[in-house]
């Protein structure tokens, strides 16, 4: 699997955020976008994504389309609140198309399978993120598109995200991640945006 970007600009509204931004990813490989706030970290994922189409350039896989290959973690954890643990993952099982781990054997990458048929809005701050963290396991997708991933993660699990971000790559997944933190993992590649927008 090979992801291509290639000469790719966005706008919001009148307003362009980026341009020229170009790389590639082979299986195995991740990249860290850092850059100031506003600078289109977020906007270039959402563009990767496909939530925002692309006002020049294009992005594509070497294998179908990006989006059936990816999962894209935002900033917010995509859960309904009043849903229990289970039932937000099995939902995300259900729409991503299924065949991974169990609702309960994700929960348990993230030490948190304790909570599995709490509702989510009972969570803690960074019991909602790790639950977040989990959706990724519900079903495999090669490609991680992460949008600040550790906020609100204490250093216990900061550790715990980086192991799972190695052993996805090292099985031959992909990870892209905007971050102002290091992830704590080594030979990724950064896209960095220096500027505000143009
Ligand atoms: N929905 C939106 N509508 C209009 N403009 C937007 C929208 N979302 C973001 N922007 C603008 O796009 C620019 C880039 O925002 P973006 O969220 O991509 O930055 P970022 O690098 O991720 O910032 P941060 O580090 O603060 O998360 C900013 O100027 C922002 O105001």
């Amino acid at each position: 699997m090979q992801l291509i970007a290639e000469n790719l600009a966005a706008n919001r509204g009148d307003t362009r955020i980026f341009e020229g931004v170009s790389f590639a990813l082979r299986s195995g490989e991740g990249m860290t976008i850092t850059g100031p706030n506003g600078a289109g970290k977020s906007t270039l994922l959402r563009v990767l994504a496909g939530f925002l189409p692309p006002s020049e350039g294009f992005v594509e896989v070497s294998d179908g389309e990006l989006a059936e290959h990816s999962h894209y973690l935002g900033p917010n954890n995509g859960m309904k609140p009043n849903l229990t643990v289970k039932e937000n993952l099995l939902f995300w099982q259900d729409f991503c198309g299924g065949g991974g781990r169990s609702t309960l054997d994700a929960l348990d990458e993230v030490g948190l399978g304790h909570v599995h048929d709490v509702p989510f809005s009972d969570l803690s701050t960074g019991q909602k993120r790790r639950v977040a963290i989990a959706r990724l396991f519900v079903s495999p997708r090669y490609i991680w598109l992460l949008d600040e991933p550790t906020t609100g993660l204490d250093r216990a699990s900061e550790h715990m995200f980086t192991r799972l971000i190695v052993r996805h790559l090292r099985t031959g997944g992909m990870v892209i991640a905007a971050t102002h933190l290091s992830l704590g993992v080594d030979a990724m590649k950064n896209l960095r945006f220096a500027e505000a927008p143009l």
